[in-house]
Formats: C-alpha cells, sequence, structure tokens
C-alpha cells in the first residue's frame, strides 16, 4: 500500500498504517504458505519424522521444503526441552536468506525462535530453535559437541551438491546417530568436561569422540532425526548409504516453469546469454532476470557489455539494471539481489551459481542458463587446486530452472540444444572427489576418526589425493610420524576456523612474535579485494594504493592499510561517536580506494580469531616496525607457497613445479624479486599467483628444513 505509505493528507497516523501494512504482509505470508505443495502433507511428514530415524526427503524446488519442513516438526514437538532443529545448507547467503525468510513467516525477531549461524557471522540465541547453517559450521560444531546433544533434528538440505563439508557430515552424523541411539545415554554438551573457557581441552576433544563410539558415560539423549533433502538426488544412493533409509518424494510443484532450449549449439555462450537477455526485456512481459554465468570476471564483462548495449537502445527501453552476486562479494553486497529494482525497472541478476539452490530472489520470472559452471578441481600429484569452468549437471541445471517458478509461472532458456541436456551427467562430480582434503582430514582427526582411508565416505576420495593431504599436514607438523594429531599444534589448529595453512601461520607468529600482525594478515587474505579500482578512475585509484604500498610486498601492504584505518578510527573515537566516526571511515575508505565493506568484514573477523588465539593461549605481540622479522614469519609459515623467479620473468613454485606468473594487481608486479611467498594460485589462461611478499631464498632451508632439505 503505497499511497498510504506515503502519508498524503494524513489520512492515518503512521503507526496505523504500519500495523495495517504488516497485518496485510502476513496475510499474504500465510496464503503463500498455505498454497505450498508441502502444505497438504504436514501432518504425514512430521508422522514419518516419528517414525524413522532417518529420511530422504526429495521434492520438486520450490515446493516449501527448505522453509516449511522445520516449522511442521517445530510444531509437532521436536523441539520440547529446548532441543533444535539445524538445517545445513552448502552455501552462506542461502543459510542467511531463508533463515531470514522463516522468521519473518514466523512473526519473530531473526536470531529469537529462528536464527542462523555460519563462519564469523551468529545469528542465533538461547531461545533459538531453528536453526539453519553452512554444513561446514555444523562440522565445526561437533568438535565442541561430538554427540550434536543440542539438536533433536538435523535436516541436511541440497544434499544433491556434494559439498565436500555435505559429503563429511553424512558420514559423522551417520555415527553419532548410531552411538546417540545405541548408547541412550546424555552426552549433553554441558555435561563434558571443558575448559575454564568452555572449551574442550585440546587432549580431550579427541579422546572423548574416540570413546563415543565404544562405551557411554551419563544419562540419556533422544535418538537423533536425521534428513536427508533435495529436489534433484538420487535417492537410491543415499538410501543404501544409509542402510534402507525410507524415501518420501513430494507431489507437485507451485508454478510451472517453461524450459526453451536453443536450436543449434552456441560458439559463444556470453554473446548468446546477452542476445537472449535484450530479447527478453524488449519482448516478454515484466518480471526479473537471472543470468548463470562461471564467476566474477564473467560477471563483471557482461555487465559492461549490458550498459554499451543499453546505450543504443530509445530512452524508454533502457530501463534495464543490472545486479551482480557472486562468492567473494561481501555480504551486504550480495543481498542487494533481493531488493526489489526501482519502479518500471526491470532487473537482471548476473550470478554464479551461488545463487543456483535454495534461495528464492523475488522478482524472478526467466532464468538464463548457459549451462557452464566453474568447479574445482584438484592435482594431487602437484598438491595444487585450481578453479576449471565445466558444463553443469541436469541435476544444476533443474535447480537453475528452479529459481523461476517461485511466486509465479517463469520460463528457464537453456542455451544449448535439448539434445546436449541427454548428453550432461545426471549429478555433479562430489567435491570430495576433487579438492585438497587438508581441511577435512584435519577435522575428522580432531573428531577421533585416525583411519581417513578406512572412514565411511558415502563416496571414498581418491586414495592419492588422502596421501597429499596428509604429507601437506604432516610438513604443516600437524601430524605425528604415526599420523596422528600433534600435540599441541595439531590439535590448535584443527580448532582454528581456518585454512590449515593460516592456522599454522598464526601457531608459528606466536612464536616469532608478530601474532598481531599475522592476525591482521589472515583477516585482510580472508576477505575478497580490500582495493577497488573502478575502470574510469584507473589512475586515480593507482596512485591511492601506492600510499600504502610496500616494497616488500602485499601482505605489508595489507598491514599498512588495515593500520592506518585503525589509527583514522580511534582519533575519531576520542572526539565523537562511534557511528559517526564509522560514517568518517567509509568516506576515507571511499577517497583511497578501499572496500569499506570488506576492510569492515576484516576488522570483525580479526577480531573473532583474535579472540580464538587469546582462548588458545597464544601470546599475542607485535614486532612492531621489525618486518624482517615478519617476513620471516611468513617464509616459516608459507614455505609449501615459495616461488623462484626464473630467467625470463616467470616463477616456479618450488613445490609443484608448475610455472606461474605474479599477477598484476600485486605491488611486487613490477619489481619481480628473486624469491617469494605467495597465498593464492588463480587460474585463468595463465596461471597467476596472488598476494605474494619477497623472502629470502635462504630462509627457506634454515625455517623449513623438514621440506627443504628433503627437496634437495
Ligand atoms: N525470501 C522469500 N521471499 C518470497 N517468497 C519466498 C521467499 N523464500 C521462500 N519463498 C516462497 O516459498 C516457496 C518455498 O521455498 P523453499 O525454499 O521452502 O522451497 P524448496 O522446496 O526448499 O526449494 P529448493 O529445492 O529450490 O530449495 C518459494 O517457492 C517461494 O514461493
Amino acid at each position: 500500500m503505497p499511497s498510504m505509505a506515503q502519508g498524503q493528507g494524513g489520512v492515518k497516523p503512521k503507526s496505523n498504517v504500519d500495523s495495517n501494512d504488516s497485518y496485510a504482509r502476513r496475510q499474504k505470508i500465510m496464503q503463500q504458505r498455505k498454497s505450498l505443495p508441502i502444505a497438504s502433507v504436514e501432518k504425514r511428514l512430521a508422522d514419518e519424522v516419528r517414525k524413522n530415524d532417518i529420511m530422504i526427503i526429495v521434492g520438486e524446488t520450490g515446493s516449501g521444503k527448505t522453509t516449511q519442513l522445520p516449522q511442521f516438526l517445530f510444531h509437532a514437538g521436536f523441539c520440547r526441552d529446548g532441543k533444535l532443529i539445524g538445517i545445513t545448507q552448502p552455501r552462506r547467503v542461502a543459510a542467511i536468506t531463508v533463515a531470514k525468510r522463516v522468521a519473518d513467516e514466523c512473526g519473530v525477531q531473526l536470531g529469537q525462535r529462528v536464527g542462523y549461524s555460519v563462519r564469523f557471522d551468529d545469528r542465533t540465541s538461547a531461545a533459538t530453535r531453528i536453526k539453519y547453517m553452512t554444513d561446514g559450521l555444523l562440522l565445526r560444531e561437533a568438535l565442541l559437541d561430538p554427540y550434536l546433544s543440542r539438536y533433536s533434528v538435523i535436516i541436511v538440505d541440497e544434499a544433491h551438491e556434494r559439498t565436500v563439508h555435505t559429503d563429511v557430515l553424512l558420514g559423522l552424523l551417520k555415527r553419532v546417530q548410531n552411538a546417540r541411539s545405541k548408547s541412550g545415554h546424555d552426552h549433553s554438551s554441558a555435561d563434558n568436561k571443558k575448559t575454564s573457557n568452555g572449551l574442550p581441552s585440546d587432549k580431550e576433544t579427541g579422546a572423548r569422540f574416540n570413546g563415543i563410539f565404544k562405551q557411554s558415560q551419563g544419562g540419556k539423549l533422544p535418538p537423533l532425526k536425521l534428513i536427508i533433502m533435495s529436489a534433484s538426488l538420487d535417492a537410491r544412493v543415499f538410501s543404501e548409504y544409509f542402510g534402507g533409509a525410507r524415501a518420501v518424494h513430494i507431489q507437485g510443484r507451485q508454478f510451472p516453469v517453461d524450459i526453451l532450449y536453443t536450436l543449434y549449439p552456441e560458439t559463444d555462450y556470453l554473446d548468446a546469454a546477452l542476445i537472449t537477455m535484450f530479447q527478453i526485456h524488449l519482448e516478454e512481459g515484466p518480471g526479473d532476470i537471472l543470468v548463470f554465468l562461471t564467476g566474477q570476471e564473467e560477471i563483471e564483462s557482461v555487465e559492461r557489455l549490458v550498459q554499451e548495449r543499453l546505450q543504443q537502445l530509445p530512452e524508454p527501453s533502457r530501463k534495464l539494471i543490472t545486479v551482480p552476486i557472486f562468492s567473494s562479494l561481501p555480504s551486504e553486497q550480495q543481498m542487494r539481489v533481493f531488493a526489489p529494482a526501482a519502479v518500471g525497472f526491470r532487473k537482471v541478476i548476473l550470478a554464479t551459481n551461488i545463487a543456483e539452490t535454495s534461495v528464492t530472489i523475488p522478482g524472478i520470472k526467466y532464468v538464463i542458463d548457459p549451462g557452464f559452471v566453474k568447479a574445482r578441481s584438484y592435482d594431487p600429484s602437484k598438491g595444487m587446486e585450481s578453479l576449471i569452468v565445466v558444463p553443469t549437471s541436469k541435476a544444476q541445471a533443474l535447480q537453475r530452472s528452479g529459481r523461476a517458478g517461485r511466486e509465479g509461472p517463469g520460463k528457464c532458456f537453456r542455451l544449448y540444444p535439448e539434445s546436449e541436456f541427454g548428453k550432461l551427467e545426471d549429478s555433479t562430480k562430489p567435491e570430495i572427489k576433487r579438492c585438497n582434503l587438508s581441511n577435512v582430514i584435519l577435522q575428522l582427526k580432531a573428531l577421533g576418526v585416525d583411519d581417513i582411508i578406512g572412514f565411511d565416505f558415502l563416496e571414498k576420495p581418491s586414495r592419492a589425493s588422502i596421501i597429499k593431504s596428509l604429507e601437506q599436514l604432516f610438513l604443516l607438523g600437524a601430524l605425528t610420524d604415526d599420523c596422528k594429531l600433534s600435540d599441541p599444534v595439531g590439535h590448535q589448529m584443527a580448532r582454528l576456523p581456518l585454512d590449515p595453512i593460516y592456522s599454522k601461520a598464526l601457531i608459528v607468529a606466536s612464536q616469532f612474535n608478530c601474532l598481531e600482525e599475522m592476525l591482521i594478515t589472515v583477516a585482510m587474505l580472508s576477505v575478497e579485494s580490500i582495493f577497488y579500482a573502478p575502470r574510469e578512475k584507473l589512475e586515480e585509484a593507482r596512485t591511492a594504493m601506492k600510499c600504502f604500498a610496500s616494497p616488500e610486498g602485499d601482505h605489508l601492504t595489507l598491514i599498512n592499510v588495515y593500520r592506518t584505518s585503525a589509527e583514522f578510527l580511534e582519533k575519531r573515537k576520542m572526539e565523537i561517536s562511534t557511528e559517526k566516526s564509522e560514517k568518517l571511515l567509509r568516506k576515507w575508505c571511499k577517497e583511497n580506494f578501499i572496500n569499506s565493506r570488506s576492510l569492515r568484514q576484516a576488522r570483525d573477523i580479526h577480531s573473532q580469531i583474535r579472540g580464538h588465539v587469546e582462548q588458545m593461549g597464544l601470546c599475542v605481540s607485535s614486532c612492531g616496525d621489525d618486518m624482517l622479522q615478519f617476513r620471516r614469519c611468513l617464509a616459516a609459515s608459507f614455505f609449501l607457497n615459495a616461488a623462484l623467479r626464473q630467467p625470463e620473468g616467470t616463477y616456479r613454485a618450488l613445490a609443484s613445479g608448475q610455472v606461474v606468473q605474479i599477477h598484476p594487481s600485486s605491488v611486487l608486479f613490477r619489481a619481480k624479486p628473486e624469491c617469494i611467498i605467495f597465498n593464492e594460485l588463480v587460474q585463468t589462461n595463465n596461471k597467476y599467483i596472488r598476494n605474494i611478499t619477497r623472502i629470502d631464498y635462504l630462509w627457506l632451508t634454515e625455517l623449513a628444513p623438514q621440506f627443504y632439505t628433503m627437496q634437495n
């Protein structure tokens, strides 16, 4: 009711308008909920969950699984005695937006009965009963509460995605469920022995978990109900894995989606996507468009092309706006896709597969699917991960088309012939078969799972990649000679919510007296694009960056940005309110071509990891201006990512032997020092390395003899 909300003619007091507005909204939501296919089977589903400890639920996209099932189970009494229903999602954006929607549907504030928890962002409270989270986060929780004793039900949503965390979680949940049903005893987290900071001690974590599956101690715990859910999974595979678990199919979809194919294969799918986008814009009825692209670069180039083509259209046809979404975009910017476009405008969302599952983006009526995705790939012989563009699977194509037809009938334009669809793989190759497993192995070891090769995976990763990851963990000092978690380093590393290499860097830094600097570095490396350089102001941006640039490299440059901004804030805080000083900081960021959201995110992450390392008792001290000490520490931490300059100016990565190049965004792009360490390998047409610091070659044999004497 916009006319009323504008308050024209003083028709009604503001509060009445608001309450009318929210009443109408709630009525609309109630109607929507009632019309979902899942609504008619509420009672049956609750009964099935009561009868079966494990269930597989398959239902069309948009049928209401993710938003409704947890509410049904809440009302059916599954949260009695303060227990929680946990729902895992492969992606943060899905966990956050679905939790917001469900809180809205329940008429409660987010973080009360309904909340979410993702890495570095927790919106739950003691009152939370329905908790959306990423699959990785639940794995971490299992470290502290190995019985997952706070949960009565766990729903693993979008299981077809087969992320590495989903796969490991399934194996783990199987064990937890067995242990809980066999023991019938209480292992509530409150009863677990804890250190003064509330965490189990390093030694306890593994030991307790080993014990759990062999014997029981304490009082009663209800069985854990486990539900595996998706619109596009092969129920048989999951059912067999869980010993013949019951599979339930929810019939019906909310709105039809017309699928259209091209007559012939497209040679240039970006161009085909642009043509289709403009055809929809000029010829089809109202409704927003969602286009699936493979990555940030592609998205940004399509954004530019759209702008150029719009200029060639007559003025009235130019009412089209593009909104990007990809995983490295700061959360707040990602959320922009959910905001409606201005009246009269059509919105085009340019997305990676981040928007492929679970999310409902209001207004989307058309989906354009070129049929490609950027996927992780791992070469165990080199120990190197990279991203490559591959065709989607049928399951992914189905999920993509499912993003239309959620609020009304929709259309999906697949930019390949129908005959090609038949040739696609049914489902996506599990990530566990194409990624570095160090992180997963570290977590499994911390959970007391010592025999990684013998672990009951839904699908086993290759022996070669398990061995390579074990070798890396060994070189980082996380494992002992007999492949157990080392004490204290391995246990400490497992407790930090970071990549093993970063966790190790923090531990090493505490010995080099530069943990303060390493905390900043790890926080800044955990966010994307601290600097931004708009095309039209490229030179200005470069000049601004020079004020922070360190001749030693990108890590020190990032520290300079962080420190300068912290000093800026500190000075203002004495004189003005925090809110005002934050506003001034945003202005400062803009003037210096720094992404203020990324910087704020880095500050948040910094304070959270600082909390972790302090709890662990590491000594947080600073090396002050002794940056030589800090660079030595970088060499000792990232020795697995060292590279030597070659005569023609490229570099040879010492661990893998790969030829790589310094990315143009690095402050060392022109200097090209002889020996460097780097943090990231990006594979486009070339193999680029990013986040680089100059080191002395001799430091490697001195500081990482376990690797470099072995090599020579
Ligand atoms: N944020 C939202 N705004 C508006 N409507 C929404 C929102 N989230 C969900 N809905 C409505 O609820 C319906 C059910 O969504 P839900 O995510 O529960 O379906 P689902 O079966 O889990 O789908 P998928 O398999 O695609 O994840 C959507 O089709 C849409 O109509």
